[in-house]
């Protein structure tokens, strides 16, 4: 379990947020009250490193969650940051990770991709805010030079490399395409030229990876931006205060 701080019933934004619009508490009266005559554990935010967190930071910043200054510090090695609510932390963790976090309850909340649920496919993930930000998309992609002579709607069997071979897998599936998928995790750009196979499904914002690699997109899976994302059992335990953070989420993004 984590933590192990008591609670700081001053920030506990959940009071007089929650019932606005996700009441859960009115649904599971029982575990609101429960929660409400024990000192619940830490709360832990899992946020992704690399481009997602300089998107996600002003939307966590306007929720009134301000990291301890090592956060902000390239030299720190430090995973696990307090913040100016003494009963939440943010862990700093790969994009794939947060997921796996949430899930599993290490973390209550975080931030995630679509394209990293949708790969996992969590039940134990609820994701109830888009965070509108993180735009792009997963697509098929393969050279140039193969773009004319090459029809998707005649394929009965493709070879991809790709971060994401279930999605992949199932996009394929749903229209009797077997995909044979071989995992990388990153770089796939380079895959075709290098004669691993000759066609990949990796995420499209610009375009210009695919240019700079020689290759085009030929077909459009599926539209990512990265979502807030909530254990579902610690929704249930503590229904106030998660309820109140996805309310404020959602109130940072929609006066943006
Ligand atoms: N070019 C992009 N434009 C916008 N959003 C993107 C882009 N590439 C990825 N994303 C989003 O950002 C998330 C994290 O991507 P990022 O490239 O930072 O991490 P990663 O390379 O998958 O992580 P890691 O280094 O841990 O493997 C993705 O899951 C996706 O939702
Ligand atoms: O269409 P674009 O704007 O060029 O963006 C697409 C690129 O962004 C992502 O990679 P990222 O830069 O995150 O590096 P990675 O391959 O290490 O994940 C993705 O995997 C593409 O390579």
């Amino acid at each position: 379990m984590i933590g192990g701080q008591q609670p700081d019933p001053s920030h506990d934004r959940g009071g007089s947020a929650a019932g606005k619009r996700v009441n859960i508490a009115a649904i599971m009266p029982n575990t609101a009250e429960k929660t409400s005559s024990m000192a619940p554990e830490k709360l832990v935010i899992a946020l992704p490193k690399g481009r997602i967190l300089d998107e996600c930071m002003p939307l966590v910043r306007a929720v009134g969650i301000e990291p301890e200054p090592a956060f902000d510090d390239p030299k720190s090695r430090a995973l696990r940051f307090s913040t100016n609510h003494p009963h939440i932390d943010i862990v700093r963790v790969r994009s794939f990770d947060v997921a796996t976090f949430v899930a599993f309850g290490a973390a209550h909340l975080g931030v995630a991709g679509n394209d990293v649920l949708m790969e996992f496919g969590y039940s134990e993930i609820y994701a109830p805010l888009d965070l509108n930000i993180g735009h792009c998309r997963l697509a098929v992609a393969e050279p140039v030079e193969m773009e004319g002579e090459d029809d998707p709607a005649r394929w009965s069997h493709v070879r991809v490399a790709t971060k994401y071979p279930e999605v992949t897998r199932r996009h394929f599936a749903r229209r009797g395409v077997q995909a044979e998928c071989i995992k990388l995790n990153g770089a796939m750009e380079l895959a075709p030229a290098l004669g691993l196979c000759r066609r990949i499904v990796d995420l499209v914002s610009t375009g210009s990876t695919l240019k700079a690699n020689g290759l085009v997109e030929i077909e459009h899976i599926v539209d990512i931006t990265s979502r807030l994302v909530v254990n579902r059992t610690a929704l249930k335990t503590r229904p106030e205060e998660l309820g109140g953070w996805i309310d404020s989420f959602r109130e940072a993004v929609n006066a943006r």
